[in-house]
């Protein structure tokens, strides 16, 4: 196969110089995945590498799946061995092989967000840490930031250890370095050990690091916009010796920055890599005209650039549409109209229609709008399958039988079903384990001969044991779905909820039935099908990676799901101020410019066809608020955008809106005095009287936590913790919150 002729010239060079260090920098739609698929094809047919010498890096694990697909159907034999994912299942892989090094087993668990959470909860107890002052969700954020800055735990505390130097950071590296230390005892790591653990390992063990340098001899990235610090130290010790390393991205398209990715990577590769060759695509292959030059209207307004121009051969195309509604009610029937018709009139596929949102709770209403018209539909969500309690439960099982160290899963399954083990005796087996440094499940399994319990309760652990042992041994003569189907038996789930005495049974029973259909189909798909494969799969897969694209079904999703991907048609709701671009960033430029490129990657997934509306007023925290459409809507240049029959203003009043908007945000770019002013007349933040528990709104860091006040009045110094952004200071004088109740 020709595997140029698809491609223009300046993808061509960047497909044919296969040695050293390469950029490619392009914007939206130009055909940088693109260009890394032929690339991949490209250095396999020329036999400059063998597909398991192949390390290809993307943003989602689906992703990585297409490409693997195109590859394939290029007629080139092996892509099973090209090493393709996500940073954290490549990272999963490795340290399933390597991770003996830093004393895990090859079957260590993950733990999630949810687990994470409760490890925290469970060391601020311990350790009498009240979690009002050290939120749960705000100390977790705290840990993932260090670990994904490369700071582990042990410089953390080295750096830390004195109160004196700041309470606050002292006590969470008391934290993190017991977080790490209980992790290492279940043998389990969370999402940001699978990066930072890889860097450990690399830089304790040389010669791990030496095999993998020597195995993988072109490196390409993907989104390398995306990557943060953990995940750039990663590649570029991989690539230091030969230097082959591609990476793709476009600096416009950077909208990680809040979880800790840096577009530093992107803009400082040159200097990392020198000599590296860079090649920009220019030509868009994705949008209309009127969409490209939409997006590029707006995205002009940001500072921070490296400067692209992009251009497009496609037609101009229809006019982007805006939607005027009165309230999010009727947006969301204006959008459910429009789509209605799209397929009813027009005859476009249901599937070819994608609507994306800034914020989760955004879907509820529109769900609503589509349900009232019988329109299928289907959320794309960061939330998973995965996620739900009783999924949650039989993976619990599953995860005790393959690592019977994980004492988190032990806890979540030892009286679920209810099996008469309550809490006291879970602490006394807890306690019991730690004095004699094991596992908790070890202290059952050898329950028999302890002291340590008995009558009716040692009988009943007996009892449990028993049953732990009977699922351990199912994976001798079954296969994976058997193994899920007897688990869920075995383990008394079943029987608990066709009892029907636990709330939404049915519900819960049909989604255990969708998790044995999960397991079938791994079974029958995956080469390498076995538990610990599928319990991986589990713990790393997105909503993302498994919507299907076939099901005509309109897509909902975030705007942040949305990258890497395109559809014909796109809506892009709740355009207004303070929810796009959220309030947070109001104040603050570069979370205004991030928001700004959200709203570029979000016109750019459109192909053909983009609407944007906005609602006068929103119910937000139960109230109605009035609503101010968004600045992005009107940096869309005026001649590429039109109402439809269903907008409201006349020109007169159209400029009337712009002015008022002009109003709105005008002052912020003027003097920094001015812009307090108007935050504090707009918002009423006036003298509030702050203590420790106390929810506070913050301008800038959204809603969040005290965790201490020091001094009062305007000079207190509120110390507060927020989720995802972590523990901040400020003075209460200056910083603009208000309390919220
Ligand atoms: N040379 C080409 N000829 C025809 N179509 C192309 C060409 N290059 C890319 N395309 C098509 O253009 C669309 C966008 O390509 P691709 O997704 O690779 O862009 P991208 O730069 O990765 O976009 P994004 O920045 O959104 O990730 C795809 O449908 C792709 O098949
Ligand atoms: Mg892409």
């Amino acid at each position: 196969m020709d595997l140029l002729s698809m491609l223009n010239e300046k993808q061509q060079e960047a497909v044919t110089c296969v040695d050293g260090p390469l950029l490619i920098l392009a914007g939206a739609g130009s055909g940088k995945t693109r260009t890394i698929i032929h690339r991949i094809a490209y250095i396999i047919e020329n036999g400059y590498a063998k597909p398991w010498e192949i390390l290809a890096l993307t943003f989602t694990n689906k992703a990585a799946g297409e490409m693997r697909e195109r590859i394939d159907s290029m007629g080139i034999p092996f892509t099973s061995d090209i090493w393709m994912g996500t940073f954290h299942s490549i990272c999963a892989r490795i340290l399933r092989i390597e991770g003996h090094n830093l004393g895990f087993t090859s079957n260590f668990s993950i733990y999630d967000d949810d687990d994470t959470k409760r490890v925290v909860k469970s060391i601020l107890k311990d350790l009498d840490i009240s979690d009002k002052e050290f939120p749960v969700e705000g100390v977790k954020s705290q840990i993932s930031l260090l670990k994904n800055n490369l700071e582990t735990s042990d410089d953390y505390l080295e750096e830390h250890d004195d109160f004196e130097g700041g309470y606050t950071e002292a006590r969470i590296a008391q934290i993190y370095a017991e977080y790490q230390k209980r992790l290492l005892s279940s043998n389990a790591m969370d999402f940001d050990d699978l990066l930072l653990n890889m860097n450990i390992l690399f830089a304790k063990c040389p010669e791990v690091l030496n095999k993998y340098k020597n195995r993988f001899k072109y490196i390409l990235v993907d989104e390398y916009q995306d990557t943060n610090l953990s995940q750039y130290a990663i590649v570029s010790k991989l690539a230091e010796d030969h230097r082959n390393i591609c990476v793709c991205g476009d600096d416009d398209q950077s909208i990680y920055g809040w979880r800790g990715a840096s577009i530093r990577n992107i803009l400082e590769f040159e200097e990392d890599f020198e000599d590296a060759a860079v090649i920009r695509l220019e030509q868009n292959y994705r949008c209309t005209k009127n969409i490209l030059n939409a997006a590029n209207g707006v995205i002009e307004h940001n500072q921070r650039r490296m400067g692209k121009t992009l251009f497009t051969d496609n037609d101009e195309g229809e006019k982007i549409k805006y939607l005027n509604a009165n309230s999010d009610l009727e947006e969301s029937s204006l959008i459910s109209r429009e789509i209605f018709c799209l397929n009813e009139y027009h005859g476009i596929p249901y599937s070819d229609i994608a609507i994306l949102y800034r914020t989760n709770a955004q879907s509820r209403m529109l769900e609503e709008g589509l349900m009232r018209r019988n329109i299928p539909y289907q959320i794309v969500a960061g939330t998973k399958f995965y996620d739900r309690m009783e999924i949650k439960d039989i993976l619990a099982y599953l995860k005790l039988i393959v690592n019977p160290q994980d004492d988190l899963a032990l806890i979540r399954v030892i009286n679920t079903p209810k099996r008469g083990i309550g809490p006291a005796s879970v602490e006394k087996i807890k306690d019991y384990a730690f004095m004699k440094g094991t596992s908790m499940y070890e202290v059952i399994k050898h329950i028999d001969s302890s002291p340590l319990f008995k009558g009716a309760i040692k009988e009943k652990l007996m009892n449990f044991r028993d049953t732990i042992e009977e699922i351990r041994r199912l994976p001798e003569n079954n296969g994976l779905m058997d193994i899920v189907i007897n688990t869920i038996h075995l383990s008394g789930y079943e029987e608990m909820l066709k009892e029907g005495k636990v709330e939404n049974a049915s519900n819960r029973l049909e989604n255990l039935d969708e998790l044995v259909n999960a397991a079938g189909d791994f079974e029958s798909n995956e080469e390498e099908n076995t538990l610990e494969a599928f319990l991986e799969n589990a713990a790393l897969v997105a909503g993302v990676d498994s919507y299907d694209e076939d099901s005509s079904k309109v897509l909902l999703m975030t705007l942040h799901n949305a990258k890497g991907l395109e559809f014909n048609i796109v809506f892009m709701p709740g355009m207004e101020e303070n929810l796009f671009p959220t309030y947070r960033a109001v104040n603050e430029d570069s979370e205004m410019e991030e928001e700004r490129r959200l709203c570029y990657v979000g016109i750019t997934r459109a192909r053909k066809q983009l609407y944007m509306s906005s609602a006068e007023s929103r119910r937000v925290y139960g109230r109605n608020e009035y609503r101010n459409p968004s600045r992005f809507l009107l940096e869309v240049p005026d001649e590429l955008i039109e109402g439809t029959n269903v907008i409201k203003e006349s020109n007169k009043e159209k400029e009337l809106l712009k002015s008022s908007i002009k109003r709105i945000y005008d002052p912020y770019k003027q003097s920094p005095k001015k812009t307090e002013n108007l935050f504090k007349q707009n918002n009423s933040f006036s003298d509030v009287d702050l203590n420790p528990g106390d929810k506070i709104d913050h301008s800038a860091w959204g809603v969040g936590t005290v965790v201490g006040v020091d001094g009062s009045g305007e000079d207190a110094k509120v110390t507060a913790a927020f989720p995802e952004i972590g523990i901040k200071k400020f003075m209460a004088g200056i910083a603009k919150f208000k309390k919220v109740q």
